[in-house]
């Protein structure tokens, strides 16, 4: 059964003001990664062996199983169809499960990559590449996840029989989180502290193989198993986070990953001329393709929500007409709208960070050093920024969907319960913001030095004038001018990171001043990284932009991402005295033009995500629109629909019913 509600984005469609085709480019990055984009998602769509609808009626078991047939089929397909590496990892995002394949490309191998000798990876890679064995990454312990230099793990080198012994002296040493580790990985590079000579010399990686390749049992030595059901039906549940506890477990000296610090037979300890954060370039790494998944998460969320806002009704009709669409209602825009814009932002800050990640990639291979602290605060800042306002956005777009949208069928719960742990892996968001605090406070300490700031930072060179101007914003148009935007977001950055480090100087130690000062830290490490995605967003409405209305869409959601944050963050803007109360309300009357701007084409704006039903996985945000008879056709499937007088109706119902019976005749 067709209902009316489709032909809403039939006319929603025909409304657009752009070309939807060239916007789709834009999204993908280039013609050539849209079409292995859009190759792979239906190439997903259309095996049924990549079904997901009944992930949430599963029991951890089932589930965790189905994803390891998923994972070989994965695997089996990439090989049958001859996929480049490329192609491979966009049929595994489309599957769209956590699982192990994630760590082991993820995490191994870029470890291995990053810390590992020529020697050692000619050794490992091979291995892995062909999937001879299966890796994971063991850093976080039971008692220390954030605090890696607080790691109990120890790796002691024993010179008689050129091995390291990995042990694992507490409870609270024991490995836990790690994906992949649980159930099914044959090996693992674990973080522990390199312990030589009787003297330590801090944290490292090793490889160290976990089961038998022949029938996967754990070596000797080994305790190893999965750490239990994590939050959210279906989510990451399909994934075996695990434990691992090693009990003096030997591996030969050349386990360990030895680019940046060697061992010698004899035990000595030679580091390399190079910063001891490089051991931690893994994290760097996958930080770095954290914030491009963010865009993918939000554009999904932001997808199902627009669609069905076009397709819901609500009011505005008294004699039982045609109701309002709710995506009609400027508060359901001003929710709404800011994160359709915010996925824009982050789609080409990601782009951009892949640009600054392999750009200091190519600078460490020539051992210069100099733009590793802006790498790790970029990725650390930019990874807290769009993991915590996605995470939030996926909860406001169920929220924007009403009841409908807390129904496992429009996905939205699974896709919050999957995707909020981003915000604590790889780098709790607060601490990792702390670490961008740490890099402005010097930053502006320096400034007094007369260093110059670069990357990132360039804008404090203009100290001066950030410290003391004035917007010039006088009517709602101005706030479309790029340099009165970008002027605000810089000054109130500049100026809230040189209050930071005015005030930690008035203690009587930095890190006494840092610690108390936290909470303003955090908020000026926020402002800074905010300036970044703002910036880059008006970069890229700056450059040509091919297809019909493009770049006016895009710049119309560049200005909705910008002044939507000067109204949510306006205390700041305020008190810092960047803007007047008349210009943020000159800014919110612009936000409000906008929004009525991109209210034609907010439809087409989500198509240009390209997603496939299959990979919505939503009743609410269906392509063709066709909510509510997939609504009831997933209702009627439901396993308590299986029966029409349910289980335990002799048990516990009808003894119910008769005592009532009895009690009435009382
Ligand atoms: C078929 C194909 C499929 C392919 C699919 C691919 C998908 C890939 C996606 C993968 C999916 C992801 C799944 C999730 C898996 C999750 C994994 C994990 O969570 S792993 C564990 C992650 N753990 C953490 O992130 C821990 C966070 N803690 C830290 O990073 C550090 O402890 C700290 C930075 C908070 C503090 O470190 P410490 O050494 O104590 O530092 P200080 O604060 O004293 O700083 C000293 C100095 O070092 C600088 N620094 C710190 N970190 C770095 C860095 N990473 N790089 C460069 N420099 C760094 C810091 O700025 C200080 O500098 P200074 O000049 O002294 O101020
Ligand atoms: C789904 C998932 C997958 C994971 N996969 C892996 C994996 O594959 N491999 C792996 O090694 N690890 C993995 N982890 C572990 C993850 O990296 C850690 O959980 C993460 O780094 C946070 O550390 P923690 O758990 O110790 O948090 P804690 O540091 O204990 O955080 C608790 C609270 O304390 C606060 N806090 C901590 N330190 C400070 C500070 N200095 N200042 C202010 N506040 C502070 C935090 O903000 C937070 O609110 C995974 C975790 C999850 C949830």
């Amino acid at each position: 059964m067709v209902v009316a509600s489709v032909d809403n984005l039939a006319d929603e469609r025909s409304k657009a003001q752009f070309d939807v085709g060239a916007m789709k480019i834009v999204w993908a990055g280039s013609k050539h990664v849209f079409d292995v984009t859009d190759r792979m998602a239906r190439i997903v769509a259309s095996d049924p062996e990549f079904r997901k609808d009944n992930r949430t009626t599963l029991g951890r078991k089932e589930l965790f199983k189905n994803t390891l047939r998923k994972m070989a089929h994965v695997v089996k397909r990439a090989n049958e169809l001859r996929l480049t590496e490329e192609e491979a990892s966009k049929l595994r995002f489309f599957v769209d499960e956590p699982g192990y394949l994630d760590l082991h490309w993820g995490m191994f191998v870029p470890a291995i990559k990053g810390q590992g000798t020529e020697e050692q990876q000619e050794k490992w890679l091979p291995l892995a590449s062909r999937m001879e064995i299966i890796g994971c990454y063991a850093q976080t312990e039971l008692g220390h996840g954030s605090n890696v230099q607080g790691l109990e793990t120890t790796a002691t080198f024993d010179p008689k029989t050129d091995e390291f012994i990995i042990h694992s002296p507490s409870l609270t040493s024991y490995k836990w989180w790690p994906g992949g580790l649980g159930k099914v990985s044959t090996h693992v590079v674990v973080y522990a502290r390199l312990v030589s000579g009787g003297q330590e010399h801090g944290i490292y990686g090793f490889i160290v193989q976990l089961r038998s390749l022949d029938d996967h049992t754990p070596l000797p030595g080994i305790i190893i198993g999965d750490i239990g059901t994590k939050f959210g039906s279906g989510a990451y549940n399909t994934m075996d986070n695990g434990f691992v506890c090693f009990n003096r477990v030997r591996i030969p000296r050349n386990h360990m990953l030895m680019r940046f610090c060697q061992v010698t037979r004899e035990g000595n300890v030679c580091l390399s001329d190079v910063p001891k954060q490089m051991v931690y370039g893994t994290m760097v790494y996958v930080r770095q393709t954290i914030v491009s998944d963010a865009s993918w998460a939000l554009s999904r969320a932001v997808c199902i929500a627009v669609r069905y806002s076009a397709i819901r009704r609500q009011f505005g009709s008294q004699d039982r007409g045609i109701e309002t669409q709710v995506l009609d209602y400027k508060t359901q825009q001003s929710r709404l709208f800011p994160l359709l814009a915010s996925a824009y932002a982050f789609r080409f800050v990601g782009e951009w960070l892949k640009w600054l990640y392999a750009d200091v990639t190519e600078r460490l291979q020539a051992n210069d050093f100099s733009t590793l602290p802006e790498a790790h605060a970029c990725t650390a800042g930019l990874k807290s920024l769009t993991t915590s306002v996605t995470a939030d956005a996926i909860e406001e777009c169920r929220k924007l969907c009403g009841g409908h949208g807390y129904l496992c069928s429009s996905g939205l719960p699974e896709l919050f319960a999957v995707y909020v742990p981003a915000c604590t892996y790889e780098g709790d968001n607060v601490v990792l913001l702390l670490q961008v605090a740490r890099f402005l406070v010097k930053t502006v300490s320096r400034l007094a030095a007369g260093k110059k700031p670069v990357g990132t930072t360039t804008y404090m060179g203009n100290a001066e004038h950030l410290m003391q101007c004035k917007s010039s914003a006088s009517s709602p148009e101005d706030w479309l001018k790029p340099s009165v935007v970008l002027e605000a977001f810089e000054a109130r950055a500049f100026r809230l990171a040189v209050a930071c480090a005015r005030d930690i100087s008035k203690f009587s130690t930095p890190e006494a001043g840092f610690a108390e000062l936290s909470i303003d830290l955090v908020e000026a490490a926020i402002a800074h990284c905010e300036v970044i995605v703002v910036s880059r967003f008006i970069e890229k409405v700056q450059q040509d932009i091919p297809g019909d209305g493009v770049k006016e869409q895009l710049q119309i959601l560049c200005f909705i991402y910008a002044l939507h944050l000067i109204h949510k963050h306006s205390g700041e803007f305020l008190s810092t005295g960047c803007i007047t109360p008349e210009q943020a309300t000159l800014a919110n009357e612009q936000l409000r033009t906008l929004y009525g701007q991109v209210r034609p084409n907010a439809v087409s704006l989500v198509d240009a995500f390209n997603y496939t039903d299959h990979y919505l996985g939503s009743a609410l945000g269906r392509y063709d629109g066709n909510v509510y008879a997939t609504l009831y056709a997933q209702a009627l499937r439901d396993p308590l629909n299986d029966t029409v007088v349910p289980d335990g109706y002799e048990e516990f119902i009808r003894p119910v019913l008769k005592q009532t019976m009895r009690l009435s005749r009382l």
